[in-house]
């Protein structure tokens, strides 16, 4: 299943590009079932998520729900994609609210298991899957608003940094940012592309550097959300937030995030091949293995 689903997203490619500028490439049944509420619950068999459409609103709310926490395994990551992409075609949707159905984690970023003791293949695939979903997200003809109720660091990070607008629970025990150097890797160009273009440069060189991991209260200060409520109000604030973007002609809000983001895309479209060759001989070095074994343990411990 897995597999034919990640067949499937590479297949899609091509198509996004025009979706971005506001074109339609949404012939209904490219899919084998139409993107409804049910169809959207039945599609996933890991059940590592729910995507609920309000036909009424054109409001998807996508939430995740892959245990422990979240993590962004090769398959997670083919079905994330995957299920975006539906949305993109479904005429009735205009914005999609990204969540977690877990307790107090939005995402733990990438699935370190996925870096640790792979194979060169594997790894490549799993990079492919990566640029993906980031891709797909970022270049999104939806308005997408991530409602991020838990901890999110790295790829949890840069998940909520593809989107238009992102909405914090307003809770000190959560933390969010680009760590990976803490884990002795490094967040790769498209990675620190978004953070800029979030956050600016200088205090994405910051940040980067120092792998450093914001309280709510603090991505709000920096810019890396954009507004804080109580963990209660988040869905319903975030579906409020909605309205504002709706009330933008679609055309002329695509056509601008398009102007806005596509050359960060077109960078990563570019070197797509060459990022994941990098990406395989990097995470494949001894040392970076043994950075990561250290850091797993160290994850294993904190909870012993
Ligand atoms: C030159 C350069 C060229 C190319 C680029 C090359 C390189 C690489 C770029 C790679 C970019 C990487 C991006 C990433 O996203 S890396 C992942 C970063 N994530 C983290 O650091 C988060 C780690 N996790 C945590 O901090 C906590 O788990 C968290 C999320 C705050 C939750 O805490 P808590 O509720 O207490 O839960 P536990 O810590 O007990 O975790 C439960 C369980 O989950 C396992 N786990 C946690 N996070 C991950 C993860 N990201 N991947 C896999 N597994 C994870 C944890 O080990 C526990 O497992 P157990 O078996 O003990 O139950």
């Amino acid at each position: 299943m897995a597999t034919a689903l990640r067949r499937l997203a590479k297949c899609s490619v091509s198509a996004r590009l025009l979706s971005f500028a506001g074109h339609s490439r949404g012939r209904r049944g490219h899919f084998a079932r139409p993107c409804t509420v049910v169809a959207q619950r039945n599609f996933s068999s890991a059940s590592t998520m729910t995507v609920d459409l309000d036909s009424s609103t054109g409001i998807a709310v996508m939430k995740l729900h892959s245990p422990p926490v979240n993590s962004l395994s090769l398959d997670f990551l083919t079905e994330i994609a995957i299920s975006l992409e539906k949305l993109e075609m479904n005429k009735g949707c205009r914005g999609v609210v990204v969540t977690s159905a877990l307790p107090k984690i939005f995402s733990a970023g990438l699935d370190i298991l996925e870096m640790y003791g792979k194979s060169p293949e594997r790894c490549g695939e799993f990079w492919r899957a990566v640029q993906e979903m980031w891709l797909k997200f970022y270049s999104s003809r939806l308005v997408t608003v991530a409602a991020i109720n838990g901890s999110s660091p790295a790829g949890g990070c840069l998940l909520s940094m593809t989107c238009d607008y992102r909405i914090m629970a307003d809770n000190p025990r959560y933390s969010i940012g680009l760590n990976e150097t803490q884990l002795g890797i490094v967040a790769p160009f498209w990675f620190k592309d978004t953070m800029v273009n979030t956050v600016g440069h200088r205090t994405a060189e910051i940040a980067l550097q120092l792998g450093l991991l914001y309280s709510p209260q603090d991505a709000l200060k920096i810019g890396m959300v954009d507004e804080l409520v109580p963990e209660e109000k988040l869905v319903s604030t975030a579906t409020e937030a909605m309205a504002r973007w709706f009330a933008i002609p679609d055309h002329a809000r695509q056509i601008t995030k398009s102007a806005m983001r596509k050359p960060t895309i077109d960078k990563l479209l570019s070197a797509r091949e060459t990022d994941i060759s990098n990406f395989v001989s990097f995470i494949t070095k001894d040392s970076i293995q043994k950075s990561l074994k250290l850091y797993l343990e160290n994850l294993r411990k904190k909870k012993a």
